[in-house]
């Protein structure tokens, strides 16, 4: 592959993509000045090159669609290798949210951008984020040109005056990504979880999430602890409890949902819920058991994949996490059949697309150019019998070398422009974050 204008991360050109494999074909892709993909062919399409202002010549590699990362607190990457091997609600209380307290705007900012980086190096284009200063982020996401649904994470512990700045600070990044105007960015509610969050602002946020056509982000029964004490407060099982506050419909992202029953997962399948399997979170935090993928998809849901946090897993490597998925659901299942590779792979594309509202999730006409090369000349995908099988299961994140977002290229032949001073800003900005949360003492 060329790149020999740097122009060509500007966005905004017409694109052509020659000589990748597209839909299991060889073949080329056309990408209009407005970033949508304008045509799909077999061969070279000489005819269109005198069109297009650019041309990356794939040597070979695999055009995917991008994928997306349904549940994250991006600007977390600041927090990896703070606390590790804990327990959970030790870990969140007694390690995270006290570093948390610390947290300024700046750095959340350079955390999110230090997380679009570790994305889009995954050829992750789009994911569904819950933190704070969400304004912060979304600048973030603005200039590393990736798209997001962003929530500020709700939370009340059912006190009223907490309730209220909550409200406010939902309802001023509803403002804030209005103002900004752009389509690659929208807003969510996000209700952290059931046992964080009263019934009072669980209604509240479903309430918002309607009257503005906006998606609702949530943890759901992660782990078996936080159900039973579901049932002991509310005297209902934690899907059952969103369903009553109006938090279960199809604009619903629920992350973990590992110890939902096989009536809770009808439930979400009713509901058309997108869950949002974290099987490394999982696996790190041991939360005990798997999602029940295939309880979730025969009852009509739509499972999704994400990484969760830097601090629980310890990366955003969505391809890492994909292969964990495929392997977590049959090791834990014990079945060799469930959550095969194609359904792996429709989990991070198709999906992950549907459930945040950005296109197709595949590569075809008037589809948003939300497209990943992924080379062919690397020893991890040699042969190549069968490229979603090696995308799923052997080829891994070295092997990303282009990925265009909305029809702008964010990284081509493994360069992102501005990486290096990100990467550096975002180390300074973590331990200056520690230095002053041990000054606080
Ligand atoms: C209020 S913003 C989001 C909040 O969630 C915390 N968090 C990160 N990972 C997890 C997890 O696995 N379960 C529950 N909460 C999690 C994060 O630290 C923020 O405080
Ligand atoms: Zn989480």
């Amino acid at each position: 592959m060329t790149n020999e204008d740097p122009d060509i991360f500007g966005g905004g050109s017409s694109v052509l993509l020659v000589n990748v494999i597209v839909n299991g074909k060889k073949g080329s892709i056309y990408i209009d000045e407005s970033g949508k993909i304008g045509e799909t062919c077999e061969g070279t399409n000489a005819g269109l090159k005198s069109e297009a202002e650019f041309i990356i010549d794939g040597n070979g590699a695999i055009a995917t669609p991008g994928f997306t990362n349904t549940h994250t607190h991006a600007a977390m990457s600041l927090l990896r290798g703070y606390a590790d091997d804990m327990h959970l609600q030790q870990w969140l209380s007694e390690k995270i949210w006290p570093l948390e307290a610390h947290l300024t705007g700046e750095d959340v900012y350079r955390g999110t951008e230090l997380a679009c980086i570790e994305m889009i190096r995954s050829g992750t284009i789009a994911f569904n984020d819950m933190y704070f200063f969400m304004d912060q982020a979304a600048k973030a996401v603005d200039e590393m040109g990736m798209k997001a649904v962003l929530c500020h994470g709700f939370i009340d512990f059912g006190d009223e005056a907490k309730r209220e700045s909550e409200i406010k600070a939902t309802e001023a990044l509803y403002s804030h990504v209005k103002g900004m105007n752009n389509p690659r960015i929208k807003m969510a509610t996000g209700p952290h979880a059931p046992y964080t969050v009263s019934r009072e602002g669980l209604t509240w946020c479903s309430e918002f999430s309607k009257e503005k056509d906006v998606h609702l982000h949530i943890h759901l029964s992660e782990t078996e602890t936080e159900v039973k004490e579901c049932i002991e407060q509310h005297g209902k099982k934690p899907a059952e409890l969103l369903e009553e506050c109006g938090c279960l419909t199809n604009k619903t992202i629920a992350a973990h949902c590992c110890w939902l029953d096989d009536a809770e997962c009808e439930l979400l399948g009713k509901y058309g819920v997108s869950p949002s399997h974290n099987p490394a979170s999982n696996m790190k935090l041991a939360g005990g058991r798997a999602m029940p993928y295939q309880k979730l998809l025969d009852a009509g849901a739509n499972p999704t994949l994400g990484t969760d946090g830097c601090s629980s897993n310890n990366n955003l490597d969505i391809l890492e996490e994909v292969k964990f998925a495929a392997l977590l659901q049959k090791f834990f299942w014990n079945s060799d059949t469930v959550l095969p590779a194609n359904e792996a792979y429709d989990m991070i594309t198709s999906a992950g697309a549907k459930a945040l509202g950005f296109g197709p999730g595949r590569i075809e006409k008037g589809a948003p150019a939300d497209i990943v090369l992924i080379r062919t000349d690397v020893a991890c995908n040699t042969p190549l019998y069968n490229p979603v099988s090696n995308i799923i299961y052997s080829c891994g994140s070295n092997a990303v070398d282009t990925v265009i977002c909305d029809g702008r290229v964010l990284m081509h032949e493994n360069t992102i422009p501005g990486e290096e001073e990100i990467l550096k800003k975002a180390s300074e900005t973590a331990f200056d974050l520690v230095r002053r949360k041990e000054d606080a003492g």
